[in-house]
């Protein structure tokens, strides 16, 4: 391509005072008639990849180390777009063209980028079109300070076509000319031909606009001094009748009488529309989700292809069907489109809109949009005719469909319009994942994911390999990494796994910033052949399904995944046995409604709330907000059907109340054998017993619990330090009055406290306003420890309201390996008998480990009978539940109270005898009803009732063992999805 050297301009043949700003930097010669052209040799010669992105050598970031947003001042319409960001546009140059632009930050749909930093952002850019040449988000000509930009862009569009017309005709004159002397004068007179040339080309382009100068100063800058609003746009650029074959035309009608019989038309001011392929939204718009466009209309684009030639990139892939209903000639207001342009920025900017007409002849009227010109043109559609409009005359002219003349009778007419929506809008999926990823076919059907829109993988091995960027631009986006991450030569403590988790976290947040209307999914990882990496794997999935619950709600964490691999299964941890399945509940069913006067077993309860067995506190939490009292876990994360519940479930609120299983009045349970079965005081009862401290997931899949609710009562909350052990000189007098003070009265304290305490803290909760429980006896004798500090003090109108709301409340924290917790319960009366030897064995703590934290307990928890719910007796009959982390102090206890039992929910992985530690006497009809519910053992827990060791060596059962439970695992999961 030639090179030119601009020579300067005698200023007599600028036709007005504005100059082309950086004439001098368009390098490409070739003739070129406008911007439009240098963004066609852009987009369309680059093989761009379907997320509609350029190659990066389009563009240049201006001053990359210069990460300072531009000058206040010029941030104001520096936009094309004529919005600004507060200061923080980007200036853009485009290496074409030369042009530099301001970019303003939320063009390109980059929303959120006032967050981003200035490396993302460069990076992000290169991949984006300059809006100069492309993607300028025409905002509404007229009435915006945008509409001079518009105006300006095609004027610079004109001026630019003369100027390199000039150019090469003075090019042509150089070369024609004797190599020397150069005679100027034959070049002035060429010279003057052209300025007469692109003053008459000027005058031909102007269709119907008056010329209407722009006052100067007008939208606060100088740059632009006069400007003439010259329009080469039609309104319509093409008509024609007979357009449908006969047969193509039946179906189409087919079609539209199975439309309206239907009722898939969806009423809009005067007329009623149906959507199908990508979704165009408009003002006002009320289509429904579109569906994928049927094989008549795709053969229409067939047609309107060939005869219109259009190219592949214009295909139109959005269809809007307007329906016209017919009129008696008395409403005449129901059949009608008002006056509007389709200038949505989701067009792309160079197609055209093609409008099929069916049925009755309607006009079609145009108008222009600029106050000052007043041009209008009508056309008539007939059936079977087909008329396009530029996707730039919008910017010019308004169209509709007038209603008919007073007292005319019209009959029903249909006009099937035909948009090509950008690929930046584009519905479409994206796969980023490791080598895993080749095997996924995704979704189904028009409405899924992956088959009626084109998707595409990109390759991201590890999880930090995953670039956000990448995500730009689709609507669907698959996150499948982590398998080559927690390969156990990565991994040598599960703190490695927390970083991975992190590193996630942080992709996904620029994955949000960026995309901020995609839907995410990301993947759990598929269990390995290996499994010692199993271990990694199943606390990967857990904490990415804790991590996007709390950060990302609208993250979906399923969708791909078969927990089933040809050896390898899950590794066993605290609720996962060798060689099973698990049912993943966190996406079941939820409730979280509360229902009044509830009766059931011939009791009748004021209100009592449903969750569903994938549910959380948080959720059950929020639905009860303050208006009741519910017992319920700690942890926000917690399931609130699950674990806890079945482990006994405790709450700080449980000496008041009791424990989380007497506030249960029903399950719903899928049991072993599939059936979908209610368990209750008066429905299978014994399963209901079991369900309540059986533990586990060892009787059936939980699906939902009815809650019991209590009356709202204040509540205060209290937080005090007595010592820091950590401090080398803590404060061993207070602490031991500190233990001689809970010692003492724990067993008789007021059953309105509950909480959590440790060797030198505490966490307590007091049924009453702030000055009942500042006059009650356990708080004055806290106060009068002398030396403590107070962390919080806290009351409001609720249990939760003292807590701080659900939003204050923690995540658990104690499922984490790393902290191998232990639990024993101490007897009430082993306190009560010989308190000494109790304090005795807390100063042992103190001096051997300290780190315990435990609950208090008893109170209303010991009116239930050891026998009326299958925890172990020993819950009802201990005044503390204590929990430490480090195994010599649960070591101490094991040995001081041999038979006192573990509490279930907090005990040790590994805890010796953990039958009778769990169950006590409950334990032998826990494990004959097993048999009953469970027969073939289906659900199979570690240290659960009935637990039984699979692929296990040293048992000699094997690995044909972990089969035949997995064969009856699958079976059951036939039947219970059957039932869902
Ligand atoms: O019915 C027509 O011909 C016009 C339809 C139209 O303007 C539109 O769908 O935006
Ligand atoms: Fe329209």
């Amino acid at each position: 391509l030639l090179v030119v050297p601009v020579p300067p301009l005698p200023s007599s043949l600028m036709s007005s005072k504005q100059k082309p700003q950086q004439p001098q930097q368009h390098k490409t010669a070739g003739a070129r008639s406008s911007p439009r052209n240098l963004q066609k040799l852009d987009i369309r010669s680059v093989n761009s990849p379907s997320s509609g992105t350029l190659s990066p050598n389009n563009l240049s970031i201006l001053s990359p180390d210069s990460p300072k947003p531009i000058n206040k001042k010029a941030k104001k319409s520096a936009c094309p777009c004529g919005r600004s960001s507060n200061g923080r546009d980007w200036l853009v140059v485009c290496s074409e063209s030369g042009c530099k632009q301001h970019w303003h930050t939320s063009c390109g749909n980059l929303k959120g980028a006032n967050s981003l930093t200035q490396p993302q952002v460069d990076n992000l850019t290169k991949q984006w079109l300059c809006p100069w040449c492309y993607t300028v988000p025409f905002v509404k000509p007229g009435n915006h300070s945008s509409a001079l930009n518009e105006v300006s862009l095609i004027e610079k569009a004109l001026s630019s076509a003369a100027y390199q017309n000039l150019t090469d005709s003075v090019v042509d004159a150089l070369k024609s000319c004797p190599p020397a002397p150069v005679d100027l004068s034959s070049m002035e007179s060429r010279l003057e031909q052209l300025t007469k040339e692109i003053q008459n080309f000027k005058r031909s382009s102007l269709l119907c606009f008056p010329q209407t100068e722009i006052p100067s100063k007008q939208f606060g800058t100088t740059v632009h001094e006069k400007r003439v609003l010259n329009c080469k746009e039609k309104p319509y650029d093409y008509y024609k009748e007979e357009f449908l074959g006969k047969n193509d035309l039946s179906c189409v009608i087919d079609l539209l009488g199975y439309l309206k019989d239907s009722a898939s038309f969806v009423p809009e001011n005067g007329h009623e529309v149906k959507l199908y392929g990508e979704p165009y939204s408009y003002t006002g718009s009320q289509a429904s989700e579109p569906e994928a466009i049927p094989p008549e209309l795709n053969k229409v684009i067939d047609q309107l292809c060939s005869e219109l030639s259009l190219p592949e990139a214009e295909r139109p892939n959005s269809i809007l069907i307007n329906y016209f209903p017919a009129n008696n000639g008395l409403d005449v207001n129901n059949t009608h489109l008002a006056m509007h342009s389709d200038d949505e920025s989701c067009i792309l900017a160079d197609s055209k809109i093609i409008t099929l007409s069916i049925g009755a002849s309607r006009t079609i009227a145009f108008e222009t949009k600029h106050s000052d010109a007043t041009c209008k043109e009508e056309l008539t559609v007939r059936n079977n005719s087909v008329y396009t409009m530029s996707r730039k005359s919008q910017s010019w002219y308004r169209h509709g469909v007038p209603p008919p003349p007073p007292g005319a009778v019209t009959d029903e007419r249909f006009s099937i319009t035909f948009r090509c929506l950008k690929k930046q809008f584009s519905r479409s999926v994206l796969l980023i994942g490791d080598s895993n990823t080749k095997e996924v076919i995704f979704g189904s059907g028009p409405a899924k994911v992956g088959q009626s829109f084109p998707g595409k993988r990109i390759r991201a091995a590890k999880v930090e390999n995953i670039e956000p960027k990448d995500c730009t631009g689709y609507s669907n986006i698959f996150i499948m990494c982590g398998t080559n991450d927690l390969r156990c030569e990565y991994i040598s403590s599960d703190h490695d796994i927390h970083c991975i988790v992190d590193t996630l976290k942080e992709k996904l947040i620029q994955v949000k910033q960026l995309c901020p209307r995609a839907k995410v999914f990301c993947v759990p990882v598929m269990p390995s052949r290996i499994p010692e990496m199993n271990y990694n794997i199943s606390l990967y999935n857990g904490l990415v399904d804790e991590m996007l619950y709390v950060n990302f709600p609208d993250i979906w964490f399923d969708g791909i995944y078969n927990f089933v691999d040809n050896s390898g299964l899950l590794d066993s941890s605290a609720s996962m046995g060798d060689g099973t399945l698990l049912i993943w509940m966190r996406h079941f069913k939820k409730y979280g409604e509360i229902k009044k006067a509830y009766e059931k077993c011939e009791e009748s309860y004021d209100a009592v709330l449903k969750v569903g067995g994938g549910q959380v506190w948080e959720e059950a939490y929020k639905a009860v907000g303050n208006d009741y009292h519910l017992v319920g876990g700690g942890g926000l994360t917690v399931s609130a059907a699950g674990g806890w519940l079945m482990g006994g479930g405790l709450s700080a609120s449980s000496r008041l109340y009791g424990m989380g299983i007497d506030q249960v009045i029903e399950f719903e349970v899928i049991t072993a054998d599939g059936s979908k079965v209610t368990a209750s005081k008066c429905e299978n009862d014994d399963l209901f017993w079991a369900l309540r401290g059986g533990g586990g997931g060892s009787f059936g899949v939980t699906t939902s619990v009815h809650y019991k609710l209590h009356a709202t009562k204040p509540f205060c909350e209290m937080s005090f330090v007595v010592s820091d052990f950590k401090e080398p000189n803590y404060d061993t007098k207070t602490v031991f009055k500190w233990i001689n003070l809970l010692v003492d009265s724990a067993p008789t304290l007021d059953t309105k406290w509950g909480g959590y305490w440790t060797l030198a803290s505490g966490i307590f909760y007091y049924q009453g306003t702030e000055e009942e429980t500042k006059d009650s006896e356990f708080y004055k004798k806290i106060n009068n420890l002398g030396n403590i500090s107070w962390e919080s003090f806290r009351c409001g109108e609720s249990y939760f309201a003292a807590r701080g709301g659900p939003d204050n409340m923690g995540t658990d924290q104690t499922s984490q390996k790393e902290f191998n917790i232990a639990s024993r319960l101490i007897p009430m009366d082993f306190v009560q008998n010989q308190p000494d030897k109790m304090k005795g064995i807390l100063i042992w703590m103190i001096y051997n480990g300290y780190f315990t934290f435990n609950y208090i307990i008893g109170g209303k928890m010991m009116d239930v009978a050891t026998d009326a719910t299958a925890v172990h007796p020993a819950m009802r009959q201990s005044v503390f539940q204590i929990e430490t982390f480090d195994e010599r102090l649960i070591q101490k206890l094991r040995e001081e109270l041999p038979d006192s039992g573990a509490g279930f929910n907090h005990a040790a992985k590994n805890e010796p005898d953990w039958e009778n530690q769990f169950w006590g006497s409950n334990r032998e009809r826990l494990e004959t009803l097993k048999k009953k519910w469970d027969p073939d053992n289906r659900f199979n827990c570690w240290h659960c009732v009935g637990y039984l060791q699979g692929n296990d060596s040293t048992t000699g059962r094997g690995y044909t063992l972990s089969l035949s439970i997995l064969l009856n695992l699958l079976v059951f999961i036939a039947v219970f999805l059957r039932n869902y």
